[in-house]
């Protein structure tokens, strides 16, 4: 769907129209080699204008209709047949243009953008290459260096960048239209011949060979496995040494090969995912598009250590203004001091001006009387938190919500503490707070649905990707990765290292390994709530507690003062305490022999495939529970908590994700396989939800949802 109207006497003027991105669908496709035949036939038309409907040019190619059959033409000849027109092409950018979106403007012989529009080539982030000729265009316009950047990261440039980058020909703050078409009618008599981008040279800097190597090598490292990069690298390495048509079937050639692939169907899983969590829906048939949040100014944060100081920031970035409660005077004068200076480093990356004056810091409670909202984020302990909700809900009118940062304690018992227990939510952040991504939105049965509308709002706000969940022990997030931390000490007690588990999962696309990643967080954080659920017996070497297999190695450490990175040592070697490199630690193998010895096991190897089909099924199991119980409403909950919370790789699609490419019956097989092996494991006993699945076919991941349960909450 595209339209063409003569304006301003020869300017035919072509706007996209396809709500709500003008998405090139194979219809926008056929309407736009329609008018732009019609424009370059009728007399009349002396020069063209294509603009986007709404206020957005174009956001790429129709990513719905990808894995469908193709209908309609191609996007390469009708690029083609825009750059070939012997009539000027403007392309007026509001909005956005993206992929296709940017590949068709660079077709176009002018571009005119808004000062508030972007403009990139995400391809790379859908698994693919820009092969409508962006990735031999783009180079050729900006140069190698620059295209690069743009192509492989997929990131997106603002108008100002894009004019300095020599992407686009004028910036408008008034009508884009309008200033498009005023341009259009100033070049009408004007020559095409250097405004064909593909005719165009590709400048290349002198050591482009070293170049490409040192991004080749950049783009391997950050990709974790990710074909795509790759696939950008190559296909701009096309475009700096060959003439344009042979560069044009590399770049197609290329495309091939990603288009099809698993990793392509993930991150595109992914795309959707990230937005269709955002749908919620609560058992008692509440739901996001029903559901009105309150309006939010003023937000309190009670405790300031390291996640009480990263949600204070995300707040203040937000926008919000903040009152940050800590009630210790010397604690409270160091948690300001952080979190100005994390202000202040932010404000001067993103130049943007400081805005310490949002925050206010008190020592007292009273302090957070007039806010909205507030979320508690004292330290991890339940006498504790039920103490201060007890105390906010005689403080705060009854219209505050009280909102805790908890990573694994009862909602409901929080809520029980108050007088308005439909206030209450959970408001899982993730360290640090302020950067990472995921927020999980714990609802429990008495939360109103106003206040979980409100939660995943502020979410937003602060930019994250808010998943809405029931209540149970550990969430969603946690709940699954216990059992992967289980695996994974387990296999050590069988024979294998950390080196060795830490790398099989690194091999995956994990930035770091299960050991690693305790060391970083702290193993004495673990071990508190090991201790709290009656685990913990000191000195005690026992394998089975409460019933089922269980290893005693993380508390052997502890009780030996080795916490990871902060105390030097932990299931690695730091050197100095608090650096991040870790080193195989000799008395760690020593220790692990003598343990095996004492225990009378018999250490045997154990290869990658093992590791990876243990600790990840372990915790994709636990997944199909939660599925089954309605904890979480859908796998895609579950994968974005995981992409998003734990470093699991995009292109594995998350947890889910993953299953279903592997294939349900394998990885039912396997399970029902280990479960055999090791019967005093529990958690690798079979989901019923997966052998119902696998039973009823093993449906495509889009319909799982018709096996499952309404999301509740379990506690
Ligand atoms: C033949 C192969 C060729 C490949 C070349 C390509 O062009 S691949 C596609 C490259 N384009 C992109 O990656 C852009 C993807 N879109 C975005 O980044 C953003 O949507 C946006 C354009 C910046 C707009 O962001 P905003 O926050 O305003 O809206 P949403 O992201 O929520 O999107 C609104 C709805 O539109 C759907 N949608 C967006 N882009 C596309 C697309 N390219 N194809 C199909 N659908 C798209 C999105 O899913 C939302 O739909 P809902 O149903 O409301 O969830």
């Amino acid at each position: 769907m595209a339209a063409l109207t003569l304006v301003s006497g020869s300017v035919g003027l072509i706007t996209l129209q396809n709500p709500p991105v003008n998405a090139l669908s194979s219809a926008v496709r056929q309407g736009i080699v329609d008018t732009v035949q019609r424009a370059v036939s009728d007399p009349q038309v002396k020069s063209v204008v294509i603009c986007g409907q709404n206020g957005v040019f174009c956001g790429g190619a129709d990513i719905k209709e990808f894995g469908k059959t193709m209908l309609g033409p191609p996007l390469v000849p009708m690029i083609h047949t825009i750059e070939a027109a012997d009539k000027p092409v403007v392309a007026a950018i509001e909005g956005s243009a993206l992929g296709g979106g940017l590949e068709l403007a660079l077709g176009c012989h002018y571009r005119i953008t808004h000062s508030k529009a972007r403009l990139g080539l995400p391809e790379v982030t859908l698994g693919l290459l820009p092969a409508a000729g962006g990735s031999q265009r783009l180079p050729r316009l900006i140069g190698v260096p620059a295209a690069l950047d743009l192509i492989t990261t997929g990131r997106h440039v603002t108008a100002a960048e894009a004019l300095k980058l020599g992407i686009v020909d004028q910036v408008t703050d008034q009508s884009t239209v309008e200033a498009a078409v005023k341009f259009a009618l100033s070049v009408e008599v004007q020559s095409l011949t250097s405004r064909r981008i593909s005719t165009l040279p590709c400048p290349c800097p002198a050591d482009v060979d070293a170049l490409f190597e040192g991004v080749m090598q950049r783009v391997r490292q950050r990709g974790r496995g990710a074909i795509a990069p790759v696939a950008c690298v190559q296909a701009v390495q096309a475009a700096a040494t060959l003439p344009y048509a042979q560069g044009m079937e590399r770049e197609q050639e290329l495309m091939a090969t990603l288009f099809t692939s698993g990793q392509a169907r993930a991150l595109q899983y992914c795309f959707f995912s990230q937005r269709a969590v955002s749908r919620w829906s609560l058992p008692s048939g509440a739901r996001w598009d029903s559901t009105k949040p309150n309006p939010v100014t003023k937000v309190a944060v009670i405790g300031l250590g390291t996640m009480g100081r990263g949600i204070t920031v995300a707040l203040v970035q937000a926008g919000l203004s903040v009152v940050a409660v800590e009630t210790h005077e010397q604690q409270m004068m160091a948690a300001q001091r952080a979190v100005s200076g994390m202000l202040e480093r932010l404000a001067q990356r993103q130049g943007v001006p400081l805005a310490l004056d949002r925050v206010r810091f008190s020592t007292e409670l009273e302090a957070v009387a007039d806010v909205q909202i507030v979320i508690e984020a004292v330290f991890e302990d339940m006498a504790l938190k039920k103490q201060l909700f007890k105390q906010l809900s005689s403080l705060c009118p009854a219209e505050t919500l009280l909102f805790s940062n908890t990573s694994s304690l009862d909602i409901d018992h929080l809520a029980a503490q108050t007088d308005h227990p439909q206030q209450v939510v959970g408001m899982h952040f993730f360290a640090p707070a302020h950067i990472m991504k995921l927020l999980e939105v714990v609802y429990g049965p008495r939360s109103a649905p106003q206040a979980v509308a409100t939660a995943m709002e502020l979410g937003k706000r602060m930019g994250k990707v808010s998943v809405a969940v029931g209540n149970c022990r550990g969430f969603v997030g946690n709940r699954m990765l216990m059992h992967y931390l289980e695996e994974a000490l387990f296999l050590l007690e069988e024979g294998s290292s950390p080196e060795s588990i830490d790398q099989a999962l690194k091999e995956f696309g994990f930035p770091m390994g299960v050991f690693q990643m305790s060391d970083l967080s702290g193993l004495d954080v673990g071990w508190k709530v090991r201790k709290a659920q009656g685990l913990v017996e000191p000195g005690q070497m026992s394998r089975v507690r409460q019933g089922r297999r269980y290893s005693p190695l993380g508390d052997l450490l502890c009780e030996q003062g080795r916490f990871g990175q902060k105390t030097g040592q932990g299931w690695y070697l730091y050197d100095p305490a608090g650096s991040r490199t870790p080193r195989p630690d000799p008395w760690l193998q020593r220790f692990l022999e003598q343990y095996r010895a004492r225990q009378g096991l018999v250490s045997r190897r154990i290869d990658s495939e093992e590791v990876l089909e243990r600790c990840l099924y372990a915790l994709i199991n636990e997944g199909f529970h939660i599925l089954h119980e309605g904890i979480a409403a859908g796998p895609e909950d579950i994968d974005m908590i995981y992409v998003f919370g734990y470093g699991w790789p995009r292109h594995r699609g998350g947890p889910m994700f993953y299953a279903s490419q592997v294939g349900l019956a394998r990885v039912l097989q396997r399970l029902e396989h280990y479960h055999q092996l090791h019967p005093d494991v529990p958690h690798l006993q079979p989901s019923s939800l997966l052998r119902q699945l696998v039973s009823s076919g093993s449906p495509p991941i889009q319909r799982w949802k018709e096996a499952i349960r309404k999301p509740h909450s379990a506690l």
